[in-house]
């Protein structure tokens, strides 16, 4: 089957390289010269675990290849996925500037019948936006073309993309056309042999279905952070908690982990946007403000915990981070909350000591060189001189640490876990002060230990 993709950012690289795998012929169209340019040359413009073997190896036999030429993209496809960005506007709502411009591209170079599919993660509503943009196009330009357009949201989850686009639980189609229903059940016949993942519903609720999922699992976070704020407070246990309460498999342990606050590029953008929507269909949704509300300020808990554990003395000193990605296994810090930590670090004038994994180049092309901004080779390095440590991401490489070690590195002996990754009793045991999410033993200041 011949399938063109706009975009060839996470969604689009993903889902390009996946269906070539399958054995789809596949032709990926991106408007960025340099990202195609480096994709030509067989260079990953992002981390992800397993796309780049699976990039090379469909690059090698043909199956997949690399434009920037929009006319030949639409020529190439009977299936024209868009999985171009829908940033936040500044309102919250979903900007389409990006989705629009691919459907009027579709419009302008379109000679045969096309099913054009959504895979961004769009308002309810924008299908027929699409439609309706294509549709004027092709009439500026007089002719009478058949298409149709369906929802075809992405679930994956950056870091485990592959597995997830090749495993996930379900394939959303939003269409009432059988003609298309029948293209995307060919498209997705090789991930759909053991059971039927195949979902087919009307448009607007396939639209309504990712924001509802990603809003979802926001606010499992969301209630966790705030119970983990109440343990805190309560001389409870959040860990506890966590076990006790993920045991009923009403509720189950998925998406249950406190930290320092959701990030990446959907939840937040999401969340905002699904508010943005029902404000604009004149319904005010409390809960999902409320969700946004309790991110928002639990991703300034690292910094208060530091600030009161260095007794708001922060001026001049060297902090060591660990993790600055939004979440391990990406080098993508997107509305990453080690970002939040470093800006009010700075504000006060300290120094940041990071290390992470996959994400210094990220690190390095958004905030530039800068004096206070030191990025190192090693969690090693970043702790060797430090004042104290703050962790943002819970890479692997920072699970397994010698806390007495740790003591020896640090000129304050202070430890701010956002992932929880240590049993406070081992930390402690070495002579270090550990402030983590939810567990009462964090609530300890210097000098009590
Ligand atoms: N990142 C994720 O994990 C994820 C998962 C599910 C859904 N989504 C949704 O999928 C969409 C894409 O997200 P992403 O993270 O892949 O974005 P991204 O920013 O990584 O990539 C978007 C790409 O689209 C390209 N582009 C912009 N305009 C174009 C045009 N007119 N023609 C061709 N290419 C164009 C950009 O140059 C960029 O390379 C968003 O709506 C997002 O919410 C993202
Ligand atoms: O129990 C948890 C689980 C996640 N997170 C945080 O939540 C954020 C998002 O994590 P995750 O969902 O794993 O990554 P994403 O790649 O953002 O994936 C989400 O957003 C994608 C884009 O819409 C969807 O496709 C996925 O299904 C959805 O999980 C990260 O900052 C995590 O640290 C927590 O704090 N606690």
């Amino acid at each position: 089957m011949r399938i063109t993709i706009f975009g060839t950012g996470y969604v689009g690289l993903v889902t390009g390289a996946c269906l070539s795998d399958v054995g789809h012929n596949v032709l990926c169209m991106d408007v960025d010269e340099a990202k195609v340019a480096r994709l030509l040359d067989g260079d990953m413009p992002i981390f992800e675990p397993g796309l780049e073997h699976l990039v090379k190896r469909n690059v090698a036999n043909g199956r997949l290849r690399f434009t920037t030429d929009t006319a030949s993209a639409v020529a190439f496809g009977t299936l024209q996925f868009i999985a171009v960005g829908t940033p936040p506007d500044e309102d919250g709502s979903a900007d389409l500037q990006y989705v629009l411009a691919v459907a009027r591209a579709i419009g302008e170079h379109m000679n045969d019948y096309k099913v054009i599919v959504d895979k961004s993660t769009v308002p309810v509503g924008t299908a027929n936006n699409v439609h309706e943009t294509i549709r004027q196009v092709l009439a500026k330009r007089g002719c009478d073309l058949d298409f149709n357009v369906c929802s075809n949201p992405e679930f994956l989850k950056e870091g485990a993309a592959i597995e997830d686009f090749t495993y996930g639980a379900r394939i959303i189609v939003g269409t009432e056309s059988e003609r298309a229903k029948e293209l995307m059940r060919e498209c997705y016949a090789p991930y759909n042999r053991h059971h039927e993942k195949l979902m087919f519903m009307d448009v607007r609720s396939a639209e309504l279905t990712k924001y509802a999922a990603n809003a979802m699992l926001a606010t499992k976070i969301s209630f966790m952070n705030e119970i983990a704020n109440l343990a805190e407070r309560l001389g409870a246990d959040i860990e506890a908690v966590r076990h006790g309460i993920g045991s009923d498999p009403r509720i189950g342990y998925h998406f249950i982990y406190p930290g320092c606050g959701y990030g990446g590029s959907c939840f937040p953008k999401d969340v905002q946007a699904l508010t943005r929507t029902a404000q604009q269909v004149g319904y005010e949704a409390e809960l999902l403000a409320s969700v946004e509300a309790v991110n928002q300020r639990q991703k300034g808990t690292l910094f208060n915990k530091l600030a009161q554990a260095l007794n708001r003395d922060l001026t001049g000193k060297t902090i060591a981070l660990w993790g600055l990605s939004f979440k391990p296994n990406t080098d993508d810090m997107r509305d990453a909350p080690s970002r939040d930590l470093m800006e009010s670090l700075w504000t006060a004038g300290a120094k940041v000591r990071a290390y992470d994994p996959e994400a210094m180049n990220e690190c390095r092309r958004i905030y530039g060189d800068r004096d206070d901004l030191i990025l190192v080779k090693s969690r090693e390095d970043a702790v060797r001189g430090a004042d104290a440590l703050v962790i943002c991401t819970e890479w692997k490489v920072f699970r397994s640490v010698d806390f007495y070690w740790l003591k020896q590195q640090l000129a304050i002996p202070v430890v701010v876990d956002g992932r929880n990754l240590y049993e406070p009793y081992d930390v402690k045991q070495a002579g270090l002060l550990y402030f983590a999410v939810g567990r009462a033993d964090s609530l300890q200041k210097p000098g009590k230990n």
